[in-house]
Order: C-alpha cells, then structure tokens, then sequence
C-alpha cells in the first residue's frame, strides 16, 4: 500500500525499491509522530515533543563512513581522508538491504538541501524509523505540498537502522555502514540510530558537488544583523565549539546553526532546522534553544526524562553527552524566513581548545585565516563521535575533515578568493578552556564569549587596543568592555606561568607538524605566518 504525496513518476518502484511493505509519502508532522507512537520507536514529551534513544549509536561513526571508488569520482575525492568502497561491494550492499527491507514499511520525505533555489539538490530520504523521517523533515528544507507532485530526487538516501552490514561481503569495517556512491546517486546508511548521520550525509554530498559550480560549503552558522542581511557573520566551527549556542543571538537574525554556501550571491542555509546538544542547556542563558524542548514534533534525542512527569534531565548525561534535540528553523523566533544572507562581513572560527592555551579571541589576517582554516585546530568533545568519552585536541581541517570529500585545498582556495572578493574580516576563537587546560583549568564562560562576539560584530573590537601574541603571531585585544583584561591574556589566568608557556610550546610544536602536509600546496602569504 502506498499513502501519501509523491510525483506518480518516481515512487520507491521506480527507483528499483521494490517487496516493501506500505509506504508512506511526505508524511506531515502529526501523522510521523502517530505512526512512530503505534510503533514504540519512542514517548511523547511535554509540549508535544517526541522523545527517542538510540541505542549503541549515540554519535556519528566515522570509521564507518565510505566513498564509492567509481570512474567519475576517482581523481577528486581526498582518500586519505575518505575511506573507499569498491562499486560491486556497493551493489551487494543495496541489494541486501533491499532484500533485508523487503515487507516492512517505510516512510519517504522528498526534501530540499539549500536555501538557494539555484544551488539546491533535491534529496529523498528513506526510512525505517518513523521518526527519522521526523527528524530529517525537521533538519531540511521542506518543500510546498503542492511541489511534491513534480519531485525529481537528485539523490536518494536510504537508512535501515535494523540493516547490519557485513564486513567479508560489503566491504566495510563493521555491521555499521554509511556509504556514499556518487554515481548511483544513492547513500545506504546501516546499523546505527543516530539521527545526525542523515544530515551530515546530505552536507558531505553539497561538500563535494558545490566547488564544482564554485560555490564554497562550509561547516558554520550563521547570522545577520535584524533589518540588515548584509551585516552577515558565519560560525566555523567542529562539533561542539559552539556554532549552534552563539548564532542563536537574540540581538540576531539566525539563518542557520550548522551547515551554509558561499556563492556569488551571498550566504545561504543547507537546511531548514536545528540540531542543538542538550546537555546542561541553561533556561537563562540559551532560553530560545531550552524553549524548543516543549514544543510539538521536536525530536529529544538520548535524554533522560522523568517517566511520570517526563519532565527531561538536563544534567544526566547516562545514555551520552551528545543527547539532542532536533526542531525547525521557525521555532526560534528570530530565525530568518528565507535562510539568505549576505557575503559575510565577519567570518569567525571557533576553536575548542582543551589545553587552556588559545586567546578568547584573536584577530586573524587573511593568509592566517587560510592557515587556521586549513589547520582546523579544535578538540573532539565528548560523545559526539563513537569512542570519544573527554575532549581530545584534534586537527580537523576545514573545521570539519569528517564531512570533506575532497582535497582541503579546495575550499581553501575558494574561501581565499571570497575573502579577498568581500573583504570578510576574520577572528580565531577559543570557546575551550581558560585558566588552565582540561581537568584544571575551566571551560570559557559562554558570556565572555558572546560580549568578544558581539564587539566583533558591531566593529568595536576593531578599535581595542591589542597585542601580538609572541607564539600565534595574530592579533589579541587587551581590554574589551564587560570582559575582565585578564581572561584576554591566557597566560595570566594559569596559576603557573611557566606551565603556561611549556603548553603553549608544545601546541606551537603540534601545529607546525600538521601543517607540514600543506608543504607545496600552500602560497608564500600562508607560509610566512605558519606556526612554529
Ligand atoms: N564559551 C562557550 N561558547 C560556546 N559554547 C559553550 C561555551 N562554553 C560552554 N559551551 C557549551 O558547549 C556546547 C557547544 O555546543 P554547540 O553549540 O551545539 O556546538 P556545535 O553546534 O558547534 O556542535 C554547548 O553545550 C554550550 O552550552
Ligand atoms: C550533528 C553533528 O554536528 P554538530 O555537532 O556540529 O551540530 C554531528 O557532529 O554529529
Ligand atoms: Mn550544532
């Protein structure tokens, strides 16, 4: 049986998926939520929400993430950093899963990724769990219903948690499998719950076809002044540095927490809602985030919750850190309604940095900005990828080497370009710890934060009097109104100065052997101002 909207030219039959069950297409909110009741994928919350755990699998996996080595893709994607599936591993995986799938039913959400009609790719996910379809409806753009009829799918996800994959026969690592075929258009995701691999799918997917049309995808969010798109700031930043808290400003207009292009018109969202972590999520400081916890259809992922009251635990992190709640762009009131801004004027890169070393914020010179972007210095905080239990200093490129499938070079040399076409400004900064690093020191009070961004944004930090730090060579403020002189200087914030000095060399010695890779790939500017 087949239910719902669907263009009568490309139902699942169409596209080779044949032996389910029902199917259920583009299925609205209420409707998802009733199927995934009458299934126990999960509870209602207060307000409405839906109430979820998943399992073994509460981050991505990325050890379990392929490309397929196809002819067309063979010479772009970045396989030191893609793990490759050969094309007739692909082909027996779809094919088990198919057959696996055969007589359940399923449910279809025909979506758009990107806000710009022009740069769009339409992508139809397919689900076994109900309220994936949910989360996924939440997480992209949703199309008019009257669009759907005529709903061409560039590309085809299909996620069937209960799949297990099998390493002898498919060519992965583990029963967990997400992979990504560029020819066939299709991504197969199995063995895991985790909601946030269907978005981090779509994103790695306009990460590799968007430079093409030299449109630069970023892992940011972003924001604009009310009234004023052109006063637009974007957010780099790895998972858990803060991208989602600080562009959810109340003296901002959000056009997005996670994932934007670049194009010759100005900014624009991938998606069409949020994916906000949970853990310790504060009424007062974060009241637009805490208020989505009590609205219809979000998705609360891996809370724990009172099961009388359900009344959610905000502090008990026993199923993991990385617990979630997932909703659209219009529950934060001062969300933008078309996901559109400008070229930005601020560009901003945040770093988690765990050993208490980096500046609250630093100002960055175009060719430090390349190198900082390049070098993508953060840690991994805990829970949000598989194994990750403390922060762990990382150098994830691009602020976001999981999602890249090509070289880091490329987008370096498009954000070069756009930076120098716009004159974006461009500041580091350090939402990790201060006063010492991880276990000692403390993590960066989120007010300090956002009055360092704020100034940035409004042009007042522009005028601060500063210093050139000795080991980083950029540029740090050293007095900034509602922010105490001595958070801006880190050393003065350790007890011990001489322990200070001795971390920050080694961090100075960690950066100049990452970016020793970037050997021959770099320009003379991002040369001279190297770390180290
Ligand atoms: N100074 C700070 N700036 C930003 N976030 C902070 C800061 N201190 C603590 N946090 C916490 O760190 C987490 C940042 O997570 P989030 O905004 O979801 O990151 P991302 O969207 O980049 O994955 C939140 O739980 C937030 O409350
Ligand atoms: C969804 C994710 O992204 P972020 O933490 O950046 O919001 C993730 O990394 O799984
Ligand atoms: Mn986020």
């Amino acid at each position: 049986m087949t239910t719902g909207r669907v263009n009568p030219t490309q139902r699942l039959e169409d596209q080779g998926v044949s032996g389910l069950g029902n199917v259920y297409y583009n299925l609205t909110e209420p409707d998802l939520i009733e199927h995934a009741l009458s299934r126990k994928e999960g509870a209602l919350g207060q307000g409405g929400t839906f109430l979820v755990t998943t399992g073994k699998h509460t981050g991505r996996s990325p050890k379990d993430k392929f490309v397929v080595r196809t002819p067309s893709v063979e010479d772009t994607i970045w396989w030191d950093n893609n793990a490759p599936m050969e094309p007739a591993a692909f082909d027996t995986l779809k094919a088990d899963m198919i057959a696996h799938m055969a007589g359940g039913d399923y449910f279809v959400q025909d979506l758009f990724g990107g806000a710009d009609p022009s740069h769009r790719l339409d992508v139809r996910v397919v689900t076994e769990l109900a309220w994936h379809g949910l989360f996924i409806r939440h997480l992209l753009r949703r199309p008019e219903r009257d669009e759907l009829e005529g709903f061409v799918p560039d590309f085809t996800i299909i996620n069937c948690p209960s799949f297990k994959a099998d390493p002898a026969k498919h060519g992965c690592r583990s029963d967990t499998v997400i992979a990504i075929n560029f020819d066939a258009k299709t991504i197969l995701i199995g063995g895991t719950e985790y909601a946030g691999e269907n978005k981090k799918s779509v994103f790695t997917l306009l990460n590799y076809l968007l430079p093409e049309k030299g449109v630069m995808p970023m892992h940011c969010s972003a924001n604009h002044a009310p009234g004023n798109p052109v006063d637009t700031a974007v957010f780099f930043g790895l998972s858990g540095t803060g991208k989602t808290t600080l562009s959810a400003d109340p003296a901002r207009i959000l056009i997005g927490d996670d994932e934007h292009g670049w194009s010759e018109r100005g900014t624009f969202n991938f998606e069409g809602g949020c994916y906000a972590k949970t853990i310790s999520l504060n009424p007062e400081a974060e009241p637009e985030i805490y208020a989505t916890t009590k609205r219809f259809a979000t998705v609360i992922e891996n809370m724990v919750y009172d099961p009388e009251t359900h009344e959610l635990d905000f502090e008990d992190d026993s199923l993991t850190a990385n617990m979630r709640c997932a909703y659209p762009l219009d529950y934060i009131s001062n969300a933008s309604a078309t996901g559109l801004g400008g070229h930005p004027k601020n560009i901003i890169m945040l770093t988690c940095d765990a050993f208490g070393v980096l500046p609250p914020i630093a100002r960055l010179s175009p060719a430090q900005a390349m190198y900082h972007f390049l070098s993508g210095f953060t840690s991994k905080v805990a829970g949000t990828e598989r194994g990750v239990t403390e922060p762990e200093p990382t150098f994830s490129t691009c602020f976001g080497a999981p999602f890249m499938p090509r070289r880091p070079e490329v987008y370096g040399e498009l954000l070069k370009q756009k930076i120098a076409k716009h004159g974006a400004t461009c500041w580091l900064v350090n939402t990790g710890w201060t006063g010492g690093a991880y276990g000692t020191g403390s993590r960066m009070p989120i007010k300090a934060t956002r009055t360092l961004l704020s100034a940035a944004l409004d042009g007042s930090l522009a005028q601060a009097p500063i210093r050139k730090d000795k080991n980083f060579g950029f540029e740090v403020p050293t007095t900034v109104k509602g922010v105490p002189d001595i958070l801006l200087d880190p050393r003065r914030t350790w007890d011990d100065a001489a322990a200070y000095d001795r971390q920050a060399a080694k961090l100075v010695q960690m950066f100049s052997e990452n970016f020793a890779q970037y050997e021959g790939h770099i320009d003379d500017d991002v040369r001279a101002v190297a770390i180290g």
